[in-house]
């Protein structure tokens, strides 16, 4: 029979099953993820929780193709190819921008490695900027720029590229909290206007509820999934203000929270 529920949510672009990894082998082996079952699917903004150490990044590695399953598959946009692949954009919890460039040649440096022309590069490293609200910076270096600004040029970055899917380590995680509140909102807006396929990794309940169309709770040593399900408080609507002072949002945030301590 076909799950109208399953069908509804679009094409998948990440089907991972039964998927174990281990970090060196030996005695020096370190099991990390065991027996995940996980899928991105088209317009999806999956936010995966978990507590320090419990194998989030690794997963996101491993989806970007850094890293190979120890077992079971990971597949991605049809494939189980290893190695970093356009079609997947990654952003990490530090900016990592070039320090001696300015914003829009950063924005554009992925361009570049793609091939596109000098105009295209130009009008899409632009469109990108001012999407995150960074265009009259362009011609800025990074030094210049706060921490907030940072992590937004490098959100511009991977959205100029034109990603299928974004992958996000912790993007907020080195901010203060304003500017993480502030930027948890653009990201809500972006998304809400794109429907990008986001997986983004946190241990910030909050920021799951505010961002995610769906929540998956990592959990255990070696990490599994404890949890994945649709976020019941998703909302296409409001601010995160509003979201919490909705009835529910007590309750939903008690029980990830309980879920998390297993
Ligand atoms: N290169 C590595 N070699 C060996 N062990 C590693 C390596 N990288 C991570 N680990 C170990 O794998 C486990 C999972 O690490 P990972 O960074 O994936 O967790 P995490 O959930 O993202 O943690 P955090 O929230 O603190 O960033 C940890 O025990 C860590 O020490």
């Amino acid at each position: 029979m076909i799950d109208l529920a399953t069908e509804a949510r679009g094409k998948r672009l990440v089907s991972i099953e039964n998927m174990a990894f281990q970090y060196g082998s030996g005695r020096r082996a370190k099991a990390v993820l065991n027996g995940i079952d996980l899928e991105l699917r088209e317009n999806e903004f999956v936010c995966v929780l978990g507590a320090s150490g419990c194998g989030k990044t690794s997963l996101l590695r491993l989806i970007a193709g850094y890293e190979r399953p120890t077992s079971g598959s990971v597949n991605v946009l049809g494939a189980a190819r290893s190695g970093p692949r356009p079609e997947v954009g990654v952003v990490f919890q530090h900016a990592n921008l070039f320090p001696w460039l300015t914003i829009r040649r950063n924005v554009e440096f992925g361009l570049r490695m793609q091939g596109a022309g000098r105009e295209e590069r130009r009008e899409r490293a632009e469109d990108a900027l001012r999407l995150v609200g960074l265009i009259d910076a362009a011609d800025r270096l990074p030094y210049e720029l706060s921490g907030g600004m940072k992590q937004r040029a490098a959100i511009a970055r991977t959205i100029a590229a034109s990603p299928t899917i974004i992958l996000m380590d912790e993007p907020f995680g080195a901010l203060d909290a304003i500017t993480r509140e502030s930027l948890q909102q653009q990201l809500r807006e972006l998304w809400l206007s794109s429907r990008q396929s986001v997986l983004f990794i946190t241990h910030d309940v909050d920021e799951a509820l505010l961002l995610a169309t769906r929540i998956v709770v990592l959990g255990g040593s070696p990490g599994a999934v404890l949890f994945d399900r649709p976020n019941p408080l998703h909302s296409e609507e409001g601010t995160a203000d509003q979201l919490r002072r909705r009835y529910e949002y007590g309750k939903q945030r008690e029980k990830l929270v309980e879920t998390l301590k297993r």
